[in-house]
């Protein structure tokens, strides 16, 4: 197996719908192309909660994983959500025939609220993996969460076969500080991915990329963002997340992370690669008081429409 490379930016992009709600293809192509033209971008991860992954049929994810497969030479990476195990293999199984490469794996949908059986979690890997045939990314659901795994089941996923990054989003810095020491220690080659939408600088200083909804409508700066980080350029780093400071204000701070991807998609339209921002139920429209304050936003921070051309290529 060789390992996907994510060293960089993977971003989670929306999923883009017809006005009628059906998927649609060209627009999905569009900013698929656009993401992977930033050498920077090492996989394009869909069908997460950015793109509305869940609120697709099983037909519609193996249609957009081809679409993605035919339009861009990285990985892609699709989300796993599938509640049993065997459910989540055959999902995965299903993910490669359609040309996945990696599996961003969901917790079973249970653990988040009776917390899960010791062990559960690696099996679920292991699957995937195993039978499914999709390398696999770590997620690390929010400390808040009952689907958030401790530091030996991290450990363990992470040896097993497979295994190649973590997005980790606990949310919480004293967590963060400890335990991405000790995943590293215990495994020098896993990618620690950050997915802090809401903020992010803190985590920049650890981690070889980001995974993130973010990525979709801001992948420039992003991908600034993180060179900083590396280079541990904490003045430079704080320059670029105070430019990003309204955007994410106005996308990520909001009453509930579901609005950010209502936000995300008001954002690829004001950046010109949709021309509207169809969602499925059970997402909602955030109202047009909302959608100018998201635009200005975009426009304080100096985030402008993207070249026509690129976009239409
Ligand atoms: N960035 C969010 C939402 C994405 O899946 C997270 O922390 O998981």
């Amino acid at each position: 197996m060789q390992p996907m490379d994510l060293r960089g930016l993977n971003p989670a992009p929306v999923t883009a719908f017809n006005r009628d709600g059906s998927l649609d293809i060209e627009a999905n192509v569009r900013i698929a192309k656009w993401l992977a033209s930033f050498d920077e971008v090492k996989s394009l991860v869909i069908l997460g909660h950015a793109g509305e992954g869940t609120f697709l049929t099983a037909d519609e994810r193996l249609e957009l994983i081809r679409a993605y497969k035919d339009a861009v030479d990285i990985p892609i990476v699709a989300g796993i959500t599938g509640e049993g195990t065997k459910v989540a293999a055959e999902e995965a199984k299903r993910s490669l025939d359609a040309g996945a490469t990696g599996a961003l794996v969901y917790p079973n949908h249970g653990w988040l609220r009776f917390g899960f059986q010791k062990g559960a979690p690696q099996d679920r890997y292991k699957a995937i993996y195993e039978e499914g045939g999709l390398q696999t990314i770590l997620f690390q659901y929010p400390d808040a969460t009952k689907a958030n795994y401790d530091l030996d089941t991290q450990i363990e996923i992470a040896a097993q076969p497979g295994c190649v990054a973590t997005k980790n989003g606990v949310r919480n810095m004293k967590r963060w500080y400890t335990e991405i020491p000790e995943l590293k220690k215990a495994q020098p080659d896993l990618q620690i991915l950050s997915c802090h939408d809401e903020w992010l600088l803190p985590t920049m200083f650890d981690v070889d990329g980001l995974l993130v909804g973010y990525g979709n409508i801001a992948p420039e700066l992003l991908i600034d963002l993180i060179a900083a980080g590396k280079a541990r350029d904490y003045p430079q780093a704080r320059k670029i997340s105070d430019q990003l400071l309204p955007v994410t204000q106005a996308v990520y701070h909001r009453g509930s992370h579901m609005e950010g991807t209502v936000a995300l998609k008001i954002g690829l339209r004001y950046r010109g690669l949709l021309d509207h921002a169809t969602i499925r139920e059970p997402l909602k429209d955030l109202g047009e008081a909302a959608e100018r304050e998201i635009e200005a936003a975009f426009d304080a921070a100096g985030i402008g429409r993207v070249d026509q051309a690129m976009a239409a290529e």
